[in-house]
């Protein structure tokens, strides 16, 4: 029997990048990569039809938020241009979400090629429910424990552009989860399996390529790797791997996708390299991420920090090599257990982040941020902690002792620091770093929340 065009579900994790911001963009250097407890959730569904009747419509909507529902057509663009999205207007306006438009794009694109589709074959009708883990926005302080308490899934009062994002990387996680979703929901488990290796490898390359389409840009996309494979240490892509695609929908599309994401491309093939083995936490210890109210312009910083690498070869290769040691000596006090050396580990860490940061003029940990991490190491339970991914103001990664009287000490301790003149509110979230990547959900873990 077959399984295709089945109910499924599938959640794909947050990140955090705990050391190696600026240096994973770079092939040279890795990055330590946590997933986290914060998952996007994505559940896929037939629509029901009467017999004879063909309805060519994929539904996409997240029913936590206000005005959340796109709804597309779709058709078979000419000269091998695959399946083509086409949103419809639903109500008075059409908002556009260019991450689900465009990995439909290239999710439908891909399954019609690895499925050998005939161009008579249609593609069924489909309803996507999107279900966000609480922690990637910031709930509004009046509903916060009420909806936290009463529901896994908050529902808010905004719109998905109004709600206030944290920074756990819904994009990356949104994009895995909605392709796993439409990979597992039309395609036979022979063709395609979020259990086998090689179906995590179409995954993530597929991923990555409608991830990078969407944003607009190539970033280090260890966001999506997070995404796919949990906790790593992770090597990027070569960026020239996706530069033969054209646009979704344009000719020969759907034969270079193909391509592209089985490997297949001759002088392109996939370089990643993701170590799920260097990655793990001692017995006790948690990963724990505060949310500091202050953004922080992350493309500007990126900017810089390139500009500065690029005029000071020497220099920047210098502090570079050095600080990547230093990442790598804290992974392996980390995945060897050797809780008396982390508080030192993480100090070194952040010396040299620091120095990265006087030295291109970037704020990567920012003066209030060495106050707070500084203090945070003399809270008892607390091993250190840093400015996660590219730094900036709005976020800290810390190691703690995983125990109820830690978090309480903590919580305590932040309450008090946020009252203080001249600091911002900062708060501990409920989010916690994980090993495992993408996975595969039962339905009735979505009750209520499902047509
Ligand atoms: N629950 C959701 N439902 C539908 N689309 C979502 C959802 N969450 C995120 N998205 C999509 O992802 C976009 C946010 O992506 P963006 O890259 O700006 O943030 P992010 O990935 O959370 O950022 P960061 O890398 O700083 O963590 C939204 O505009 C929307 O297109
Ligand atoms: C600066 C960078 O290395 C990390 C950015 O991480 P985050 O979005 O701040 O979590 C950019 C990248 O890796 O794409």
């Amino acid at each position: 029997m077959t399984r295709q065009n089945h109910t499924v579900a599938v959640s794909a994790p947050g990140k955090v990048l705990l050391a190696g911001g600026y240096l994973v963009l770079d092939r040279a250097y890795t990055g330590l990569v946590f997933g986290l407890s914060a998952r996007i959730n994505v559940i896929a569904q037939q629509i029901p039809t009467s017999a004879g009747v063909h309805l060519n419509e994929i539904v996409v909507e997240s029913p936590q938020f206000l005005e959340a529902q796109w709804r597309y057509g779709y058709h078979q663009a000419d000269q091998d241009g695959g399946i083509k999205v086409t949103q419809l207007q639903v109500g008075s306006r059409i908002v556009a979400n260019p991450f689900v438009e465009t990995t439909l794009n290239y999710a439908l694109t891909y399954i019609a090629r690895a499925a050998h589709y005939k161009p008579s074959h249609t593609i069924k009708a489909c309803r996507l429910t999107i279900l966000a883990d609480n922690d990637y926005y910031s709930q509004p302080a009046s509903t916060a424990s009420h909806a936290i308490s009463a529901s896994r899934f908050a529902r808010f009062p905004t719109t998905l552009g109004g709600a206030n994002k944290t920074g756990l990387g819904s994009s990356a996680a949104l994009v895995t989860a909605l392709t796993a979703a439409l990979l597992t929901h039309y395609l036979d488990p022979t063709t395609f399996s979020l259990k086998s290796d090689s179906g995590k490898q179409i995954l993530h390359n597929l991923a990555q390529a409608a991830h990078c389409a969407a944003q607009g840009k190539v970033g280090s996309g260890f966001d999506v790797a997070a995404a796919v494979y949990g906790s790593s240490t992770y090597r990027r892509f070569s960026p020239g791997i996706l530069a033969i695609l054209p646009e979704a929908g344009a000719p020969k599309f759907a034969t270079l996708l193909e391509k592209v994401v089985n490997g297949l491309e001759e002088g392109a093939k996939w370089d990643t390299e993701v170590l799920k083995d260097a990655v793990s936490l001692p017995v006790g210890v948690a990963m724990r991420m505060c949310d500091v109210d202050c953004g922080s312009q992350t493309v500007g910083m990126v900017k810089q920090v390139l500009a500065w690498k690029a005029k000071d070869p020497e220099e920047s290769k210098a502090i570079w090599d050095e600080l990547q040691r230093r990442n790598e000596e804290l992974a392996k006090v980390l995945k060897e257990g050797r809780k008396e050396d982390i508080k030192e580990a993480v100090r070194k860490v952040r010396e040299y982040v620091r120095l990265m940061g006087t030295k291109s003029g970037v704020p990567i940990e920012p003066d209030s941020q060495t106050e707070l991490l500084d203090a945070l190491e003399g809270v008892d339970g607390v091993y250190g902690g840093v400015v996660p991914g590219a730094g900036g103001h709005d976020a800290a990664a810390l190691l703690v002792e995983d125990n109820d009287e830690t978090m309480e000490r903590l919580r305590e301790f932040l309450s008090q620091w946020s009252k203080k003149e001249g600091h911002g509110r900062v708060s501990l979230m409920g989010v916690k770093g994980e090993m495992e990547g993408v996975r595969s959900e039962e339905l009735e873990s979505y009750s209520g929340w499902l047509r």
